[in-house]
């Protein structure tokens, strides 16, 4: 095998290029040219089931296009900054497939929607090892799905579902602009994204709502194209494997002989095995389809779609890491990012709607005073906690708990009415309610559930006491080192020991900053 056991490498002497061919399932109501339902994955267990007379290429029948395939890709190309096409077409792919009732694809080859755009990878946004790469995107085509075939073990006969079959596809071609790994992992993962935020479909490698297949090549040899590519690691365990037996083949000095033409090889979990070489592969005979007119789109209606998308995650994410937000680059992609495991009680926009209200009003009543860190903290690790642990969907608590509300909650913390640990309480107290759908709590009101949980801080009280039971904990600890090593800074951390004994002595209801505030208050702490 040519699979080392070291880690892999790109070698300076063998230049990595990669391209992608990526084909996507839009989720419109219906197929790409008939009026079946276009649910793919649904009727697994019942073939055949969303298969109309054209889908089976009855003959006779004839394709009508979905304009609703059509915006999906106009919208996707507008994100991809693409020149859309505003007088396309589609033509015919002719090979044989059992899969493929009508003997051939309907495709756009010859002149396609859009074309000429690009993706650009960021440092800070995409995790790749340079502050920006754009990714050129040659074209993009609407295209029908084929049908799925299903080989029998004793091989006699094959089984064929044609409920995937004419399933409208967008195919994304980009230029061979890849050169390292990180790349095209960062690549694959934004563009799931980008079509997850447009709506236009799930995404998901797993089902083969999107399918990636890529091109290789090294130096300037022929590019060699992987199929048969499942989700990410077999992505790049496949390039990885064909870079290396590429690597070799250099090497032996056998290139000449093995990669002057492209081929197409299968990736099989383990390694690439060829399929065939491009050069024999029939002739696709593309032909414009006769039976559909051009699409011409008036310059009315891709700005009326241009309106309707929605703002771009890469511009959220600078938006949200700026000024008034402020936010850390990874918290802005918890609240913006579709693309990692999806958490069921919420969605992204829900989520994203929430945090982006309840700072407005939290920054119109404490304006520039405001700590950034409140809103998003409380949202993302205490109520996403809560709500995950009571198995309570974001959408069942914001009639009582909207983000006007909420805010007047942080609000409180803010003011240090109520304490860290008091305010963990009373969220958690509020949230259970709401699922017991309690019905007294028709308004949450903050303040008196403060005054009847007693939650007050004793800080507001008497300042005297706090000095007090802090002064206590400090000679009832007794511990000179631990002490001195706070003063001089070299344990800076374990003031937190000192803060939870304080926490502990008063039960929770003192906040941690008034007790590490009055602990370096009497230690005359310098730092
Ligand atoms: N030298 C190269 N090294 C790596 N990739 C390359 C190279 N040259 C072209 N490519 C990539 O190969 C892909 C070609 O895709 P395209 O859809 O145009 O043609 P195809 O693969 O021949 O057609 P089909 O859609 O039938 O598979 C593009 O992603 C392109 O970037
Ligand atoms: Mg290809
Ligand atoms: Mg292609």
């Amino acid at each position: 095998g040519f699979q080392s056991k070291s880690p892999f490498q790109l070698l300076p002497d063998f230049r990595l290029k990669c391209g992608l061919e990526i084909h996507t399932q839009l989720n419109t109501k219906f197929k790409l040219f008939s009026f079946s339902t276009n649910d793919p994955f649904h009727s697994i267990d019942s073939p055949n089931s969303n298969v109309s007379f054209f889908d089976a290429a009855l003959p006779g029948t004839q394709p009508i296009l979905n304009y609703e395939a059509v915006i999906d890709a106009i919208k996707l190309s507008l994100a991809l900054n693409c020149d859309i096409n505003a007088n396309s077409q589609f033509d015919r792919k002719h090979y044989f497939y059992g899969d493929q009732p009508l003997g051939y694809q309907i495709t756009q080859h010859y002149s396609p929607i859009s074309s000429n755009g690009k993706l650009s990878l960021f440092e800070n946004i995409d995790n790749i090892d340079q502050s920006q790469k754009d990714i050129g995107i040659i074209q993009l085509q609407i295209e029908q799905d084929t049908g799925k075939s299903m080989y029998d073990d004793s091989k006699h006969f094959t089984r064929i579902d044609l409920n995937r079959s004419n399933v409208p596809l967008i195919e994304m071609v980009t230029k061979p602009d890849f050169t390292d790994l990180k790349q095209v992992r960062s690549f694959i993962k934004k563009y799931q994204n980008l079509v997850r935020h447009l709506k236009i479909s799930s995404g998901d490698l797993e089902t083969g709502a999107m399918r990636v297949d890529v091109n290789l090549s090294i130096n300037d040899y022929a590019r060699v194209e992987l199929k048969n590519l499942p989700n990410t690691s077999s992505i790049v365990n496949a390039i990885k494997y064909e870079y290396n037996r590429q690597v070799e083949i250099i090497k032996n000095g056998s290139a000449d002989e093995l990669l002057t033409s492209p081929e197409t090889r299968s990736w099989t979990g383990v390694k690439t095995v060829k399929l065939r070489s491009k050069e024999t592969t029939i002739d696709y005979r593309y032909l414009p389809d006769p039976e559909l007119p051009r699409v011409i789109l008036d310059n009315d209606v891709i700005t009326n779609i241009s309106n309707s998308i929605p703002t771009l995650p890469d511009e959220l994410l600078s938006r949200l890491i700026s000024k008034p937000y402020n936010l850390s680059m990874k918290d802005a992609k918890i609240l913006v990012l579709n693309s990692n495991g999806q958490n069921e009680m919420y969605t992204q926009e829900e989520l994203q709607n929430f945090y982006l209200k309840v700072f407005d009003c939290y920054y119109n009543v404490v304006g520039e005073k405001l700590n950034h860190k409140l809103p998003v903290n409380w949202i993302i690790h205490e109520l996403i906690g809560s709500l995950n642990k009571l198995e309570l969907p974001l959408s069942k608590v914001l009639p009582k708990l909207s983000p006007e509300k909420f805010s007047e909650f942080i609000v409180l913390i803010h003011n240090k009415e109520i304490s860290n640990t008091s305010a963990k309480l009373l969220l958690f107290h509020v949230l259970n309610q709401i699922k017991e759908n309690d019905h007294s709590i028709r308004e949450i009101n903050f303040d008196s559930l403060i005054e009847e949980f007693e939650l007050k801080p004793a800080t507001n009280a008497s300042k005297v006491d706090l000095t007090e039971l802090c002064q206590t904990i400090i000679t009832e600890l007794n511990n000179e080192k631990l002490l001195n090593d706070i003063i001089s800074g070299k344990k800076k951390n374990s003031i937190q020991y000192l803060v939870g004994l304080g926490m502990r002595a008063s039960q929770g209801t003192l906040s941690p900053q008034s007790l590490e505030e009055t602990f370096k208050k009497i230690l005359q702490v310098k730092w």
